[in-house]
């Protein structure tokens, strides 16, 4: 059998007032597998993942997933593209303080103007240990049960890319590999590739067999400015 790519970025550069912040020549993601973006603070990380996720275009390169070239897509097209494709869990998780587990894990559906499927929505939340949390408010929940309302919403859609921006900050050996196990594992259910931007090189050991893009520190871009 042909083994195709989920992700191929060739040449990707990018650049936030004229300074380069990103660099990427060549990485490729084989279908079923998942991926690593390490780097230090600052080395653009999440520019990639908001790259990776149409919500940024690139200035320069290429960024191919599952055949679509994303710099083809007009905004409305990346809307779209995104709400079908692309679970994102940010850095910040941004739960709507004002609304409910259930209601923030219908987001992408109200965002996308589409009926809620509220079994759906409780289905996830059963599957990642919060049933009885649906009609909780976000801050009667605890941190880890917080990310977990985040994973659920990122997986609403049943996205084919799990973009997650730094899960395991400030998390102990044990709530890191659990987290990262979890990931992994909604990842799987929804044959989903998970993509994890992190600084924390714990992550190598936590996802075996996992590609890992190296992004360099700013000052060593051949470009930076
Ligand atoms: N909207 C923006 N405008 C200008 N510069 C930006 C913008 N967003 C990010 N940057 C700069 O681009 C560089 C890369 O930022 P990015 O957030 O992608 O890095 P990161 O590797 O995710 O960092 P961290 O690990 O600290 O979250 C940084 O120098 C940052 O200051």
């Amino acid at each position: 059998m042909i083994e195709t790519n989920v992700l191929t970025i060739t040449q990707l550069e990018h650049r936030y007032g004229g300074v380069t912040v990103l660099a990427v020549p060549f990485f490729e993601l084989a279908r079923g597998r998942h991926a690593l973006l390490l780097g230090p603070s600052g080395c653009g990380k999440s520019t990639l993942l908001h790259l990776l996720g149409a919500i940024l275009t690139a200035q320069a390169g290429r960024i191919e997933i599952d055949g679509v070239d994303l710099a083809a897509l007009a905004p409305r097209a990346a809307d779209d593209w995104r709400g079908r494709h692309v679970g994102l869990l940010p850095q910040q998780l941004a739960l709507v303080s004002s609304l409910c587990v259930r209601d923030n894990v219908l987001l992408p559906a109200y965002a996308a103007g589409l009926p809620a499927d509220e079994q759906r929505a409780q289905a996830l939340l059963a599957g990642l240990g919060l049933a009885d949390k649906a009609h909780a408010m976000p801050h009667q929940l605890s941190g880890g049960q917080r990310q977990r309302v985040a994973i659920a919403r990122a997986m609403y859609t049943q996205p084919r890319l799990l973009l997650a921006d730094e899960p395991t900050a400030n998390l102990d050996d044990r709530a890191c590999a659990t987290v990262v196990a979890l990931l992994a594992r909604q990842a799987r259910d929804a044959n989903a590739s998970l993509l994890i931007a992190s600084h924390d090189a714990r992550l190598v050991a936590a996802l075996p067999g996992a590609a890992v893009l190296r992004l360099p520190a700013r000052g060593e871009l051949p470009c930076a400015a």
